[in-house]
């Protein structure tokens, strides 16, 4: 039946957009409310001279059909890669297959390149399985690996490389993809969740344009930043800091988990007590990003990655080439989790000066930067975070349970909802075209049940 309700979106990122492009396309009365000046949330390109950069996602995690371990995905594309399918936006590939085809380059103190990284991560990942069976949901990742014997399986067994490579594998290999420290990473659900086949691509023009492409015909309001969901009524009232009522049939809420962890959003009635549990479970994880540009290149141009494995004190363990793909003399660099969290305090200069002593490690004639961008996502009002993960103590059912709607009213959708492919756009993506699915599934069988109810009070008037 076509949709003839007035929804309202709450955040105008990937999972908000997606959800009211689908519930537009339904017919539904969509208006997205959001509470920055800008669409996209957490995907924010930005420039630096003429360099198109993205602050927050950069990649489509793969562009193949089908998604490990899912039957629902079986010969279906990556559904951001459809989106630049049907839109003709231009994506490049950085390396072919994830894992095996990225060109890594390793240091180890002093400049020294170390032995193959890679394969001990991967001797790491082959031996998870066994190790989870023994873990329960208090086991952190750090915790899980430190039984684990690494110096058989390098052929250096120098014990304190050793160790350093382990610490680094758990801090940058699986930081990285989760946004989080091992000591704070489920070992019991890590890897747990599925991904999607086939090359890694990004945007030279910018990931902004999936946003733009979704949002085209809807009704999004920029600078309304909702402070109150009422609930209580028949309708829903959702009023904005400066002042304004929105009402509809129906909400879905898309805002970020840091931002359902603090008060800006007060819900009348309250969320239920099982909602708020798994809320708090859940791990609100930090990545920021450095992007340093040079007037030439100093680095090995043929690397994809430049790792920095240290002995603890280091802080910027994994830098990307930029220059392999776009040619410009640019190094993106990353931290995470307690570092990023370190960093997010301290000013643009004593970041970067760290950031240039560790490249001048790697490489002692690394000239200065010309310019740089900086991202600094904790103290971002709209997101707090940059993507989530399953912490110690959560199971793969706290996602779940945030996505499930209250009183068919209030539905949730983001990265955080979505325990298969949590922490990325197109998760983001899935969670918001699920919702919008449920609203329809809602809306359906309502419908019915009110035509029978029609249809036996004709049957009794007459
Ligand atoms: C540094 C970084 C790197 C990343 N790299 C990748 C990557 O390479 N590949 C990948 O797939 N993913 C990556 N991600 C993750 C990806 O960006 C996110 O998973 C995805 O964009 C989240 O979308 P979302 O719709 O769930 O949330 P968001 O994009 O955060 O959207 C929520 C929206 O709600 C709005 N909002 C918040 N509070 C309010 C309020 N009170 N009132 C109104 N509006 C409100 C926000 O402004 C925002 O627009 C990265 C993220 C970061 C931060």
């Amino acid at each position: 039946y076509a949709c003839k309700e007035k929804i309202i979106v709450i955040g105008a990122g990937v999972s908000g957009l997606a959800a009211a492009k689908k519930l537009h396309d339904e017919g539904c009365d969509v208006t997205v409310l959001e509470g920055r000046d800008r669409l996209g949330g957490r995907i924010f390109t930005s420039q630096v001279g003429d360099l198109t950069i993205d602050m927050g996602a950069s990649w489509i995690h793969g562009i193949g059909k089908g998604a490990d371990g899912l039957k629902e995905w079986e010969n279906k594309y990556n559904p951001l890669y459809q989106v630049t399918l049907d839109n003709k936006i231009t994506t490049l590939a950085t390396w072919q297959d994830e894992g095996d085809t990225e060109s890594l380059y390793f240091w180890y103190k002093g400049g020294e390149t170390t032995y193959d990284v890679g394969t001990v991560f991967k001797n790491f990942e082959n031996s998870l399985e066994d190790l989870q069976e023994e873990a329960d949901i208090n086991t952190s990742l750090k915790d899980l690996y430190s039984k684990y014997d690494l110096t058989k399986k390098t052929s250096k067994g120098d014990a304190k490389v050793d160790q350093n490579i382990k610490d680094y594998t758990l801090a940058y290999f699986y930081g990285f993809e989760y946004a989080a420290d091992a000591d704070q990473l489920s070992g019991k659900y890590i890897d747990n969740d599925s991904y999607f086949f086939g090359p890694e691509h990004i945007f030279p023009d910018g990931y902004i344009q999936i946003p733009k492409a979704l949002a085209k015909n809807l009704n999004v309001i920029l600078n309304q930043k909702v402070t109150k969901i009422d609930y209580s009524k028949d309708s829903v009232n959702v009023i904005t800091e400066n002042g304004k009522v929105y009402e509809a049939d129906r909400v879905v809420v898309t805002v970020p988990l840091a931002i359902l962890k603090s008060n800006m959003i007060t819900f009348t009635p309250q969320l239920p007590k099982s909602k708020q549990d798994s809320i708090e479970k859940m791990g609100a994880g930090l990545m920021d990003k450095l992007y340093l540009e040079f007037e030439d290149v100093f680095w090995d141009e043929e690397a994809d990655w430049l790792d920095y494995i240290s002995d603890g004190n280091v802080k910027w363990g994994i830098t990307l080439n930029y220059y392999k793909y776009t040619k410009k003399p640019v190094l993106l660099m990353f931290n995470i989790g307690k570092d990023a969290r370190e960093f997010a305090e301290m000013s643009d200069e004593d970041v970067i000066k760290q950031a240039m002593e560790t490249l001048r490690t790697m490489y002692p004639k690394a000239t200065d930067y010309v310019a740089y961008k900086r991202s600094n996502w904790s103290h971002d009002e709209f997101a707090r975070q940059a993507y989530s993960f399953v912490k110690i103590g959560a199971t793969k059912k706290d996602p779940l349970n945030i996505a499930s709607d209250i009183d068919k009213k209030i539905y949730f959708a983001g990265e955080h909802t979505n325990f298969n492919f949590l922490g990325s756009a197109h998760g983001a993506y899935i969670s918001g075209t699920d919702a919008a699915s449920k609203i329809i599934e809602d809306y359906n069988s309502n419908f019915e049940q009110s035509l029978v109810s029609n249809f036996m009070y004709l049957r009794f008037a007459f």
